[in-house]
């Protein structure tokens, strides 16, 4: 390593001297690409910087090839700086930012480039890709002048290792039990599998007693062993985005954003960060709840953030360990009322903006 550190050093200087910048980033790239190398025996790559603790109301990894902006991207939307150079693996750890966005703490996490075979361990791939699978959203920063098919690359790497982009866990219900063999029902005929199939995969599994209702006439092979596999899958949002674009034509950058879950930018023209910022919150559909206690009005200085689909009982847990202990009932006024005060139970549902008072025993 520290000889490694050392020629990087070397590099540095000559290019300072020699003004050869392009021959030079090119060598640091490959040296910088070594230092993400685990080092012999170290069994996958020491976790050294990559194992950051998860703080604030979420958390979103920026994911994606070398040198296409991610750093760029932090040391805008924080108070992070990340280094940032026009030689690829600038950045060899996990770097943490905060970005401050509707009165939450959005965790931002900058991670180092990954590149082709990541998922096999190329690279410190691996743990870039773990690190990713921590999070509540990624974003895909995509260099908007390279080959569209970077996109697609990148999505294998992480579907390699169990990630599962802007989709729903398969409608499949399987239970495995003591006894009693495989009980396979179809709810509706389905169009990709037959049960003969579902026995094959199970018993390769060694799945023998097992009850599966598969519920999704259009589930696929694939649908199966991922909820044979459903420890091991992770579904989160995925943001693509484009940055770089004031380096491509008007027309294709209209092509671009008209995608699916895309959104572009330029870091370097300071274009669209706002918008990419405003479409993160609206993915991580986070809820603010103003808290207010008797006879006193609500304070909408301080929100509280919970997660989209939260109950009353995730708010009191939220508030203090020990809430829910004295619990009596709550009152609720906004979205999730049907009559305002509604007089709530732990079970209770709540939405964006509602205001909570928490009654006690
Ligand atoms: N033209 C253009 N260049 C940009 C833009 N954003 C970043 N860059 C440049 O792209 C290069 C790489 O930026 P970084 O932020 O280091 O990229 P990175 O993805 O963090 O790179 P690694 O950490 O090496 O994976 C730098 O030279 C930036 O100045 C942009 O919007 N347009
Ligand atoms: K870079
Ligand atoms: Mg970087």
């Amino acid at each position: 390593m520290v000889n490694i550190t050392e020629k990087i050093k070397e590099i540095e200087e000559e290019m300072r001297r020699t003004q050869s910048i392009k021959q030079g980033n090119c060598k640091l790239a490959r040296l910088r690409a070594q230092l993400l190398e685990p080092a012999p025996g170290a069994g996958g790559g020491g976790g050294s910087g990559f194992d950051v603790s998860k703080s604030g109301d979420a958390r979103i990894a920026l994911v994606g090839f070398p040198s296409v902006g991610k750093s760029t991207f932090l040391s805008k939307i924080t108070k992070t700086k990340s280094e940032i150079a026009a030689y690829s693996f600038t950045t060899l750890t996990a770097i943490p930012g905060v970005l401050e966005y509707g009165g939450a703490e959005i965790q931002i996490l900058d991670l180092p480039g990954i590149i082709e075979g990541a998922a096999e361990g190329k690279g410190r791939g691996r743990q870039v890709i773990s690190a990713a699978k921590t999070s509540d959203l990624i974003l895909m920063i995509l260099d908007a002048t390279k080959k569209a098919e970077q996109r697609r690359l990148l999505e294998a790497e992480l579907e390699a290792v169990g990630i599962r982009l802007n989709r729903e866990p398969p409608n499949i219900y399987l239970k495995p039990k003591k006894a009693g063999g495989m009980k396979i029902t179809f709810q509706a005929p389905p169009k990709y599998l037959d049960e003969k199939m579902l026995y094959n995969i199970l018993r390769d599994y060694k799945l023998l007693n097992v009850e599966v209702l598969v519920r999704d006439e259009n589930a696929t092979v694939d649908d199966f062993i991922d909820t044979i596999m459903k420890d091991h899958r992770k579904y989160i949002k995925c943001l693509y985005v484009y940055n770089k674009i004031d380096s491509v034509s008007l027309d294709f950058l209209d092509t671009l954003a008209r995608e699916p879950h895309t959104v572009v930018m330029s870091c370097e023209l300071d274009l669209g960060i706002k918008d990419v910022v405003e479409r993160c919150w609206e993915e991580l559909r986070l809820i603010r709840l103003y808290t207010k206690r008797k006879g006193i009005d609500p304070d909408f200085s301080e929100a509280l953030i919970v997660r989209h689909g939260s109950t009353i009982e995730d708010v009191c847990d939220q508030i203090h360990r020990t809430l829910k202990e004295t619990f009596k009932y709550a009152l609720v006024w906004g979205a999730s009322a049907r009559h305002v005060p509604q007089r709530v139970g732990l079970g209770h549902v709540v939405a964006d903006e509602d205001v909570v008072s928490i009654v006690a025993k």
